[in-house]
């Protein structure tokens, strides 16, 4: 460009326009400024799209209504990814471990559930099917039925339409974990639906041990886990239903003046609660510690079998390990005092609040019931003070239809003593329990030493100053009688 036309440019460029009379050159620079800073805003708005689309749609809830009880399902969050589930071509089981973390929005009213997946990628859009379609057909291409190693997956749809929806109508009622459902399957099998809360980390926790742990077991008196259901957010395990609710209710709820429970029933509910912990603690490979043993979690059928349930806090230990927990979970008035103190966990933990449940049933009293005088709050203190006192008879459930022997009362009271014996190592294992329940025979001499000493040794634990009722229970257990009660002053524990 010559020296001419850059003056001519120049002079062009230097005159006033129209625009608040500004320079063109300004005026060029505004409108060139504008451009670049458009393209720059729709290449940011570009490139947010495509991650968007990449990372999984975002953020976008969504409630469902279902079509059988009208009631809101928990608010889903899409962040949330399916497990990789098989395929209805290759039936790959699902390994519980691939369940993504969570993080957790707890609401129990809305039963809200987030789980965060950082990890997941395939399978978003089926893993959430049933509730983008707002109703419970919602699945599509899945497969109804995936066949586990132990046990089967179930699909929402399934769950919901087995259980009306998962409707307010079947709810069987509500633990520190989930709300449980009452359902019926397409081929007619009872089911509970226990259906995991975001327990603040806790859920996929428990659902990932439940699974692991009750899977592989199989006994009579053991709550059966059929399967479960991990689809969206939803975590639900799937048990057999056991239809004539738990031993809380029955002991402790209103059941007129003359308890349904026969002495013998409740003898058969020990001896059936306690072949199931022996499986758990004894006839399996790792053992498995229960860690909540308590009358809500025996349940009883129709004809008063017993069934553990709830193994929601069990953990997997591995043979002649003790496992220190930071967290002591479990039942207040059931727990070991060592596992309260320490976290020190082995099935002794067990094996204490087991004591604890033979007393509960056979006195119909709760553990700690602050309702009660002073001397009697604690379940424990009062059934050994009665022994010692030598009233054993009258520690009996006043609603008792009929009064036991008393040899068999005997017997299962120094089995529960036995239980409670505060230095866990001198507590029986689950298979000698069953073995001293069983027996018609005297108890040994022997045994009824231990129990004397193990009544000593709580009294002394519990309470450091109180040597008169020591002695008394020393006596009120003592084994010098080899005959009939009323030939001595000592009770016959036999
Ligand atoms: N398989 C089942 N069949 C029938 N009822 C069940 C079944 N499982 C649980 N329930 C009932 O559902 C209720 C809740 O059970 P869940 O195990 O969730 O809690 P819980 O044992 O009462 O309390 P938590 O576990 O929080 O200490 C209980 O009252 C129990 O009787």
């Amino acid at each position: 460009m010559s020296v001419y036309d850059a003056a001519l440019v120049n002079t062009e460029l230097s005159k006033k326009t129209s625009i608040f009379g500004l320079h063109l050159w300004v005026v060029i620079g505004i409108v060139v400024g504008a451009v670049i800073v458009l393209i720059l805003f729709l290449l940011s708005l570009c490139v947010t799209a495509c991650r968007r689309r990449r990372g999984g749609e975002g953020e976008i809830r969504h409630q469902s209504k279902l079509s059988g009880g009208g009631e809101i399902t928990p608010v889903i969050s899409k962040e949330i990814q399916e497990i990789a589930h098989a395929s209805a071509a290759d039936h790959r089981p699902i390994v519980p471990q691939a369940v993504p973390e969570i993080q957790i929005d707890m609401g129990k009213v809305e039963h809200r559930v987030v789980f965060s997946d950082k990890g997941a990628s395939s399978g978003e859009s089926r893993a959430t099917s049933g509730a983008d379609t707002g109703s419970i057909g919602g699945s599509g291409s899945l497969p109804e039925v995936s066949h586990l190693g132990w046990g089967r997956w179930y699909t929402l749809r399934e769950l919901e339409e087995a259980s009306n929806g998962l409707s307010h109508e079947n709810v069987i009622g509500e633990g520190g974990y989930g709300i449980v459902y009452y359902g019926v399957l397409a081929d007619n099998t009872r089911i509970a639906i226990k259906n995991l809360l975001n327990n603040r980390g806790q859920a996929e926790k428990e659902f990932k041990v439940e699974v692991e742990a009750i899977g592989r077991v199989r006994h009579k008196n053991l709550v059966r886990l059929f399967g479960y259901c991990v689809e969206g957010a939803y975590r639900m395990l799937v048990y057999e239903y056991v239809d004539n609710g738990n031993l809380d209710q029955w002991l402790h709820g209103d059941v007129g003046e003359v308890s349904p429970l026969t002495w013998e029933i409740r003898m058969n509910i020990i001896l059936g609660t306690a072949k199931g912990l022996a499986y758990l603690h004894e006839g399996l490979e790792p053992k498995v510690v229960h860690r909540d043993i308590k009358s809500s979690n025996i349940l009883l059928d129709r004809q008063w079998h017993a069934k553990l349930s709830d193994f929601g806090l069990a953990k997997l230990l591995n043979s002649e390990n003790s496992y220190v927990t930071t967290r002591v979970m479990g039942t207040f008035g059931y727990v070991a005092p060592e596992y309260a103190c320490t976290g020190m966990l082995n099935e002794k933990s067990d094996i204490y609040s087991f004591g604890i449940l033979i007393m509960e049933i056979i006195t119909g009293r709760s553990p700690v019931d602050y309702s009660r005088p002073k001397g009697e709050v604690n379940l424990v203190d009062w059934l050994k003070t009665m022994v010692g006192n030598r009233k054993s008879e009258e520690i009996v459930d006043p609603k008792l239809p009929e009064r036991p022997a008393s040899k068999a009362l005997k017997r299962v009271i120094l089995v529960a003593l036995r239980c409670v014996d505060p230095d866990a190592l001198k507590r029986p294992k689950m298979g000698h329990i069953i073995h001293m329940l069983e027996s018609e025979d005297l108890l040994s001499r022997d045994e009824r030493r231990i129990a004397r000493e193990s009544s000593n040794s709580t009294l002394e634990d519990n309470h450091p100053g109180r040597e008169s009722a020591n002695k008394q229970s020393s006596e009120g257990i003592s084994d010098t009688s080899e005959g009939d009660s009323s030939r001595n002053h000592n009770y016959s524990w036999r």
